[in-house]
C-alpha cells in the first residue's frame, strides 16, 4: 500500500527553488532513504511533507488523503512524526518526562525498553551524551507511523554505529521510515528504497541496485566513489 505520495511538488524561498516539481511515494512498511548533496532541498521537502512549509504547488497524499499544506500539529496527530537535525529533547526535564510528554497512545516505558532507555530514565536531558540524545529524538517520535528521520547518525561515534542501526531496525519492523541520510555506505544498507535529489529535482528513484547503477546518479552524484 502507499503510504505517502509526493507529487509534483515546487517550493521556493524568493529567487530560490528549493523543490522543483518533486515526485516520489513512500509504501507503507519500507524504508525510505533521502539522498542528496547540501542544498539538494531535503530538508524543505520535510518541511513540505509535515506541514512546517506549505509548497507552492503539488500534492502531498497520506493514506490518500490530501494534506498539502496541513499544519504540523494535524499532520503529526495523523501520524506523520519527524525528527530535526537539532535534537529536540528538553534539557531541564528527565528522560522519562520527555517520552511521557510525547506518547500518547503507547506506554512511555515500552517506547523507552525499545531504545534501552530504561536505565537512564532519570538523567536530565543535560545529562546525556549525543547518542543518548539521538535516542530520545527517536523515543519522542515512535508514537506516530510514517517517521521522518533527519540525519540520525550525524555526530555519531562509528563505535555506537551499529547500535544505531539495530535500533532503526527495531523501528522499521512497526513504522515506516523515510530517512534523510548523507553517508552513502548507510544508506544502502538501510533502504529498501532511495530517492535522490539535485537541486531541488529527483536524480533517481528506486531500490538500492537501481541507484546503485543509475548512470546519471553515478555520474552527477557519487562520482568515482566505489559502492
Ligand atoms: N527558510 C529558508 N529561507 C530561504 N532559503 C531557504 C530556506 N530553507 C531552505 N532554503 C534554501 O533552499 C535550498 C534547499 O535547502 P534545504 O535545507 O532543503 O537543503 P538540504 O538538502 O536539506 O541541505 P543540507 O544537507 O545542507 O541540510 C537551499 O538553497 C537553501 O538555502
Amino acid at each position: 500500500m502507499t503510504l505517502l505520495e509526493v507529487e509534483d511538488v515546487r517550493r521556493t524561498f524568493g529567487g530560490i527553488v528549493a523543490l522543483d516539481g518533486v515526485t516520489f511515494d513512500v509504501t507503507a512498511g519500507e524504508t525510505h532513504v533521502v539522498m542528496g548533496a547540501n542544498g539538494a532541498g531535503k530538508t524543505t521537502l520535510f518541511n513540505c511533507i509535515t506541514g512546517y512549509y506549505r509548497p507552492d504547488s503539488g500534492t502531498v497524499r497520506y493514506r490518500g488523503e490530501d494534506i498539502t499544506g496541513m499544519r504540523a500539529d494535524r499532520t503529526a496527530r495523523l501520524g506523520i512524526r519527524r525528527t530535526f537535525q537539532e535534537v529536540d529533547v528538553f534539557d531541564e526535564l528527565t528522560v522519562a518526562e520527555n517520552i511521557s510528554l510525547a506518547s500518547f497512545e503507547t506506554q512511555p516505558r515500552e517506547i523507552m525498553a525499545r531504545l534501552d532507555l530504561i536505565e537512564i530514565h532519570d538523567k536530565y536531558g543535560d545529562e546525556l551524551t549525543l547518542f543518548e540524545r539521538k535516542r530520545v529524538a527517536l523515543a519522542l517520535v515512535t508514537d506516530g507511523d510514517l517517521l521522518l528521520l533527519d540525519e540520525v547518525f550525524s555526530g555519531v561515534n562509528p563505535s555506537e554505529k551499529p547500535a544505531m542501526l539495530g535500533y532503526l531496525e527495531e523501528l522499521a519492523r512497526d513504522h515506516t521510515l523515510v530517512l534523510i541520510e548523507h553517508d552513502i555506505e548507510t544508506a544502502f544498507e538501510l533502504a529498501d528504497r532511495m530517492v535522490v535529489l539535485d537541486q531541488g529535482r529527483v536524480l533517481a528513484h528506486g531500490s538500492p541496485g537501481e541507484i546503485r547503477t543509475d548512470e546519471t546518479v553515478q555520474e552527477q552524484y557519487l562520482g568515482e566513489m566505489a559502492i
